[in-house]
């Protein structure tokens, strides 16, 4: 085998790893784009189209898109034995754990009705599924039984009736939708990578799943979500904000939403979200938070603008508005960004899967090589 020349990074920044058409990231102009539109031009459109636009590269025919509508439908119903599996986890169990192992325990489909290959058919079905754990998880948690879609709703208009036992107004489902189209791709962020690297094994789509749902969790990638809105709920008020950032960057610690590996302007997603959320925060309550987030932007700003540097807030700082003026408890914010991004995971497995070559970095080992004496006990 040639010796390949080694590239030290220890967390690959700026390091190009592979190619890919779904979305790009032009980090320094603030733009995103997938399948080569400005996600400006798709927050509008209806979130299924989007979602096959991201998966397969082109619009879904009139035949398509009710396809795929009755097949989303059809199997977030959870079976019988789904729903036992959803009442065996404990109801304390934060909803991305719960995700994240029951994906992999979901009887795939093996057949190919939606005419997209048997990957596709699954990865759907597990988009399927989600959000009806979620909203399962949520139903139990809260001791009332489980929902089932109704065949012909939109798909965030189930979801939300499912989650809350209440059908949403049109507003809600329409800001729902929008939402989760801005998350619901961003080329090889973290979750992305990991489930690239279980696909590059020959793992399935739901091990390639579970892994990206496992990365997404932690609070520098997607959990950030929940840590956003709970710091600005620990803050209380918009005056303590400025007190909040000088101290938490004074003893190191990361304010939750803000800055980004790849944006060097603003998050382009910030940029819509944060109007959405100044429309539906109308409570006191609600717009006390809005309030409090929008000072401590002001405040990382200005610290960092006092060094020279600069930071924005990324997807995950006005979000959490959105989501809790939907009524979302703020854990379940990471699961629901699950629920979109699951598309974009699988447009990257049927991608990566042709092409597919296995992922395996190499180590600096820091020990001491055998031959500089060390005898086994
Ligand atoms: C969907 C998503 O995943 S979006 C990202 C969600 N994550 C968050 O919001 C968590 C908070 N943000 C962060 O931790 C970081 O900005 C990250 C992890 C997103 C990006 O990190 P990196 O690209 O590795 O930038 P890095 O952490 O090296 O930051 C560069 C500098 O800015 C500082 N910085 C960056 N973000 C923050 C922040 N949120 N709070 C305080 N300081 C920050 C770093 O401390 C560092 O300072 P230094 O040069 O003095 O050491
Ligand atoms: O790309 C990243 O590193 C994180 C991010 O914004 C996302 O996954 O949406």
């Amino acid at each position: 085998m040639p010796e390949t020349q080694s590239v030290y990074s220890s967390d690959l920044a700026g390091v190009v790893v592979g190619e890919t058409a779904i979305s790009d990231v032009q980090g320094e102009a603030g733009v995103l784009s997938y399948r080569d539109i400005d996600i400006n031009d798709l927050v509008d459109v209806p979130f299924l189209h989007v979602a096959w636009l991201v998966l397969f590269g082109e619009w879904p025919t009139e035949s398509e898109k009710r396809a795929l509508k009755s097949f989303i439908c059809q199997h977030a119903a959870l079976t019988d034995n789904e729903k036992l599996l959803l009442g065996q986890v404990n109801r304390e169990l934060h909803p991305m754990l719960m995700l994240q192992g029951l994906v992999p325990l979901l009887e795939m489909p093996t057949e190919d009705t939606l005419g997209r290959g048997v990957d596709a058919e699954q990865g759907l079905f597990i988009a399927a599924k989600i959000s009806s754990l979620i909203a399962g998880h949520h139903r139990l948690g809260q001791n009332k039984s489980i929902l089932d879609p109704i065949p012909g709703k939109l798909r965030h208009e189930n979801f939300l009736t499912m989650f809350h036992g209440r059908a949403p107004t049109r507003e809600q489902v329409r800001m729902l939708d929008a939402a989760q189209i801005l998350q619901m791709e961003h080329s090889f962020n973290a979750g992305t990578f990991a489930g690239r690297v279980c696909a590059s094994t020959l793992a399935p789509i739901q091990s390639s799943i579970s892994a990206s749902i496992g990365t997404l969790f932690g609070k520098l990638h997607g959990g950030a979500d929940q840590a956003a809105l709970e710091m600005a709920i620990a803050i209380g008020s918009p005056e303590k904000a400025d007190e909040y950032v000088r101290n938490s960057l004074a003893n190191k610690v990361k304010i939750m939403g803000m800055g980004h590996r790849e944006y060097r302007a603003v998050d382009p997603r910030a940029k819509i979200l944060k109007p959405m959320a100044v429309e539906l925060c109308r409570d006191d309550e609600s717009k006390n938070l809005l309030a409090t987030l929008v000072a401590v932007e002001e405040a990382c700003q200005r610290e960092f603008g006092a060094k020279g540097k600069e930071i924005w807030a990324n997807v995950e700082f006005y979000k959490g508005a959105v989501f809790h003026s939907l009524g979302i408890p703020t854990h379940y914010f990471t699961a629901m960004f699950a629920q979109a991004r699951v598309y974009g995971y699988i447009a990257h497995f049927l991608e990566f899967r042709p092409q597919n070559k296995l992922i395996r970095p190499r180590a600096l080992y820091t020990g001491t090589p055998p031959e500089a004496g060390k005898t086994a006990a």
